[in-house]
């Protein structure tokens, strides 16, 4: 811990994210660094006061176990500021009033965020300010390079974290160990061994009420522009030579740089599609269509699927395939990585042919290995046999590493700012071909595996 902030401001601190990952992340922080000194202040439209803002943050604490002295001390001197955020004089009076170093948590609709910084522009930041912004970064390429320039006006690049929370879970954290620490992997791990890399994250979960933010994002932006591009760059980045973040960030904003739609084809290389009626477990689903506040001339998809690949010389031509979705029949979180099949099997093995496949769970955290073994009875007959192993809870939530990083000022798990821009380079032409209706629009039943025509991945 080398804290250098003073005062944790969470702006929109009303929020969904405030209450439901923020807070909870960030008392399960505070019981690990019991001497962490840190105020908060929390910033929103609505009409709280100090109490209603402390019975919030004890209710989020809760469900984290958080206690002792540095919980204690945060709960009795939290502030609330009652503010429009897009008012110049609410925004200068909440900045004024904010003691020592400031980090401004902006858990705000993104376009809310962008008009805060715009007059933050005007009434100046104090020295040191941290500023985290979160996901979606700007709409496309070009906004997202907007965003930055504004940014860079109020403070310098190290200080800026863009939040990606999925670079604080711990699987994507062991996967640098896995990678990088280990004489196994990493002389496989490229183009010449491995045939295709896919990266899932299958959601139960439906809409949940976030119409107004998902109805303009869909799974593309929700989902892979931010987070699974992120891990992508875990999986397929060089190795670092330290875990300084400049090294960190430099390997996965190359990898990025790298990577392209397969054959610059968006049409071949993606897919779409929305849940139509169905059930998941006991729970029934209408249509996506008919949730509450979704406007379906939007043609919002609720799965995506993209194939990318990293033109460099270590993957080049292995495609990478990542897709996510809601209301699916289970929940799903894994990267699979499938390998080459051995270049000859010797005459007289009888039994499996499958390839190695080496699964890595992003929640539960768990590896998998599958290999190809004399099996039990005949040893000529080949069975597979796999090989596990639990990697173990993380100390923190992913929001808990993510918070700690941004209060000790260590942006490695913060995406740099050009990283940003080449997420969304990735994706535009795929958004545009959607848009231009090159790709369907198809549909499964809520509670399915996704439409049946697609093959299945990993
Ligand atoms: N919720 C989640 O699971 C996740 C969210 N995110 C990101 O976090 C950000 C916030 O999302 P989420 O919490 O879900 O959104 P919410 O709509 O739940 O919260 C946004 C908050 O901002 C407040 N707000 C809006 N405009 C103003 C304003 N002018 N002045 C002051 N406060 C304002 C809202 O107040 P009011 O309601 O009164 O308008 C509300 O409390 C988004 O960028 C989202 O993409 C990222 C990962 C997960
Ligand atoms: O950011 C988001 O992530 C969640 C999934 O993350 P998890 O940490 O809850 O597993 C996703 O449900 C949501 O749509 C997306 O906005």
């Amino acid at each position: 811990m080398a804290q250098s902030i003073d005062t944790l401001v969470i702006i929109g601190v009303t929020g969904d994210l405030s209450s439901r990952l923020l807070l909870p992340a960030l008392g399960e922080l505070l019981t690990r660094d019991r001497k962490r000194k840190l105020n908060l202040v929390g910033v929103g439209a609505e009409d709280w006061d100090d109490a209603k803002l402390i019975q919030t943050v004890k209710t989020a604490f809760e469900t984290s176990s958080a206690k002792g002295a540095a919980v204690s001390a945060l709960i009795k001197g939290a502030r609330y500021v009652q503010a429009d955020v897009t008012s110049l004089d609410d925004v200068r009076r909440f900045i004024d009033g904010v003691d020592g170093v400031p980090a401004l948590y902006f858990a705000l609709p993104p376009a809310v965020t962008a008009q805060c910084c715009a007059l933050l522009e005007q009434t100046g930041l104090p020295d040191g300010t941290v500023l985290a912004l979160e996901k979606p970064f700007g709409t496309d390429e070009k906004s997202a390079h907007a965003l930055n320039e504004q940014l860079l006006r109020l403070v310098p690049e190290g200080r800026v974290f863009r939040v990606d929370h999925f670079l604080g879970k711990s699987t994507v954290l062991n996967l640098l160990g896995l990678r990088f620490a280990n004489r196994v992997f990493e002389p496989l791990w490229n183009r010449e061994h491995i045939e295709k890399i896919d990266i899932v994250f299958d959601e139960q979960l439906g809409l949940e009420g976030r119409a107004r933010y998902y109805d303009t994002a869909g799974a593309m932006v929700d989902m892979i522009q931010s987070h699974l591009l992120q891990v992508l760059a875990v999986v397929t980045m060089e190795p670092p030579a330290t875990l300084d973040e400049r090294d960190v960030r430099a390997g996965r904003a190359t990898a990025l740089r790298a990577t392209h739609v397969f054959g610059d084809d968006a049409a071949s290389s993606s897919r779409r599609a929305r849940y139509t009626g169905g059930k998941i477990g006991r729970r029934t689903l209408p249509a996506y269509k008919d949730e509450k506040g979704v406007d379906p001339a939007h043609k919002t998809e609720t799965l995506a699927e993209l194939t990318v690949e990293v033109r460099n010389w270590r993957w080049s031509g292995v495609p990478l395939t990542m897709r996510s979705g809601k209301a699916l029949g289970s929940n799903r979180s894994e990267i699979v990585i499938t390998f080459r099949n051995p270049p000859e099997v010797a005459t007289g093995f009888g039994g499996t042919r499958e390839p190695n496949v080496l699964r890595i769970g992003m929640g539960p955290d768990r590896m998998e290995l599958r290999v190809n073994i004399n099996g039990p009875g005949d040893p000529m007959v080949l069975d597979q046999t796999v090989f596990t192993a639990e990697f173990g809870e993380g100390e923190l939530l992913a929001y808990g590493e993510v918070l700690s990083g941004l209060l000790d000022a260590d942006p490695m798990l913060s995406i740099r700012g050009d990283a940003a821009e080449e997420c969304w380079r990735i994706i535009d032409t795929v958004r545009a071909a959607w848009a231009d209706d090159v790709v369907p629009l198809q549909s499964y039943p809520a509670g399915s595996k996704g439409p049946a025509t697609w093959a299945p991945l990993g």
